[in-house]
């Protein structure tokens, strides 16, 4: 079967993007995805992203991460979801959709900035040097001196794999505060096993762990494929109006044979 796939990244996080609104697009077979998001024997991605009707929506995403599994919620790919969704004329400047955590809504303004709506945060997990939140996606975040130079790969990787993590996993973002509170932040990613470029559930959850060192919304990110902003409102014992902020750009389309 030829398939037509489109490429698309946000931030550096790419993504395989397929319109699967008919179905044909087996969604459990994941060595082929792991074997199409590999980089150098398939096309190379960080996930694989199906767009599919679900009603009362304007479409769902359905995520897998770069390992074929399905992932949890993904603010870079919700991002390029939308813009695809804008390519295939399924919404104009404003979206409903739902993904892995449940509802979202988004709009793209003129420059083609994407605003995505994300859940509310009901808890935050503090330790000695760390927090730990779910954005949609599990996150670790420690913040950090010298990021430029830390082994993101091995750190993050070390408490993936802790006793704690080990099971169901987690994403680690190490993050720096930077003059004026923005943040520079560089993430590990279970599910693709590496350092990504972006991780946008995971640039979200460091905002906000970040308002706890006094950085005030909306939140300036730098990550390794380019900027973003959060903005949020703390509640008793979270967030809530919590908004990831940021581009989404079409790459290039192809086809393969399934
Ligand atoms: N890159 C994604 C996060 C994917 C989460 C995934 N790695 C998982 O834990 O299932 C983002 O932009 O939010």
């Amino acid at each position: 079967m030829n398939v037509t796939f489109y490429k698309y990244q946000g931030t550096g996080n790419d993504f395989i993007m397929i319109d699967n609104r008919h179905l044909f697009f087996a969604a459990d077979n994941a060595n082929l995805i792991a074997q199409l998001c590999e980089r150098r024997m398939g096309i190379g991605a960080d996930g694989l992203i199906l767009l599919q009707n679900r009603e009362g929506y304007d479409f769902e995403m359905v995520y897998f991460n770069a390992d074929g599994r399905p992932g949890s919620m993904c603010g870079n790919g919700g991002r390029c979801t939308v813009q695809f969704a804008k390519q295939l004329g399924i919404i104009k400047e404003k979206a409903f959709f739902l993904a892995a955590d449940g509802d979202h809504y988004a709009s793209v303004d003129t420059a083609g900035q994407i605003s995505l709506k994300m859940n509310d945060v009901q808890q935050v997990e503090t330790g000695a040097d760390y927090y730990y939140l779910n954005t949609g996606s599990p996150h670790y975040v420690q913040f950090v001196e010298a990021l430029e130079q830390l082994n993101v790969f091995a750190e993050g990787r070390d408490i993936r794999y802790n006793n704690r993590f080990k099971q169901e996993g987690t994403n680690v973002n190490f993050a720096q505060l930077q003059p004026e509170m923005h943040l520079f932040v560089r993430t590990y990613e279970r599910g693709v096993e590496d350092e990504t470029f972006s991780c946008g559930t995971g640039v979200t959850a460091t905002a906000l762990a970040a308002s706890y060192k006094g950085a005030t919304s909306p939140v300036s990110i730098r990550t390794l494929g380019g900027n973003l902003q959060v903005a949020f409102e703390a509640t008793p014992t979270g967030f809530t109006n919590i908004y990831l902020i940021g581009p989404a750009q079409y790459v290039f389309t192809g086809f393969i044979e399934v």
